[in-house]
């Protein structure tokens, strides 16, 4: 039989933000400067339950460095920094906007974070491309342009440590990844991306009905 997850009213999705650990202010105040700043872009950043979870997982890890693909006003950078050491350049941070990435330095900075992110401006895959050798990572989030997935997905793999764990969002589209009138590059990108993950046997998968849905693949070599 299949078991199906709950359908997530927003009433729903309201009590389990309420029952998670609160954001702090600075995570407050950033998400609300994103939203008054950028009304039409402030969709992309994380939700409070999904950025807890990242910060969570990365602590289980106990992961010492982290890259981010898609970095926009900085959430999701510093739910996984706060996990980090508190070393130069523990999160490689990637995106392509100066101007959105102008906020997160400023929350980076107020969250006392600046030091342990070291922010690359350029196609993230030029960026993974130029790192020197041997460069490993415990822990990737990969929240960027939905059609280049499979590529961040294959240059990031072999720069995972043993056990490292890669996290991809936006994987359920909004559930459209099953709607057969779906055709945009976006979603189709996202379709060939889980399908790519699943058939990969470098890793195991499973995709968490978290925010617009978080694959978490572990490195099982
Ligand atoms: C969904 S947003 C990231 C949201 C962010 N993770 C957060 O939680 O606030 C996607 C970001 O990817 C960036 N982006 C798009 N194409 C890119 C590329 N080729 N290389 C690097 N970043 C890119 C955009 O500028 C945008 O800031």
């Amino acid at each position: 039989m299949t078991r199906t997850t709950e359908s997530m009213t927003p009433e729903l999705h309201d009590y389990l933000v309420a029952h998670t650990t609160p954001v702090d202010p600075v995570l407050r105040d950033l998400a609300e400067e994103t939203l008054r700043a950028l009304p039409d872009q402030a969709g992309m950043q994380i939700g409070p339950e999904q950025g807890r979870f990242m910060t969570m997982l990365a602590r289980v890890l106990g992961a010492q460095s982290a890259v981010e693909i898609g970095t926009f006003t900085g959430y999701s950078s510093i739910c996984l920094a706060r996990a980090l050491p508190d070393a130069p350049g523990a999160l490689l941070a990637c995106d392509i906007s100066e101007e959105w990435t102008g906020i997160a330095r400023r929350y980076w900075e107020r969250a006392g974070l600046s030091g342990r992110i070291d922010l690359r401006i350029g196609p993230a895959l030029e960026t993974l491309r130029a790192l020197p050798a041997g460069h490993a990572f415990d822990l990737a989030f990969i929240d960027a342009d939905k059609d280049g997935y499979i590529g961040y997905w294959e240059e990031l793999l072999p720069r995972m440590r043993p056990g490292g764990v890669l996290l991809a969002d936006n994987t359920l589209s909004h559930g459209r990844v099953i709607d057969p009138a779906e055709t945009s590059a976006a979603v189709q990108g996202i379709r060939d991306f889980n399908d790519h993950v699943l058939a990969d046997d470098r890793v195991e998968v499973v995709l968490l009905p978290i925010g617009d849905g978080l694959t978490m693949a572990r490195l099982t070599g």
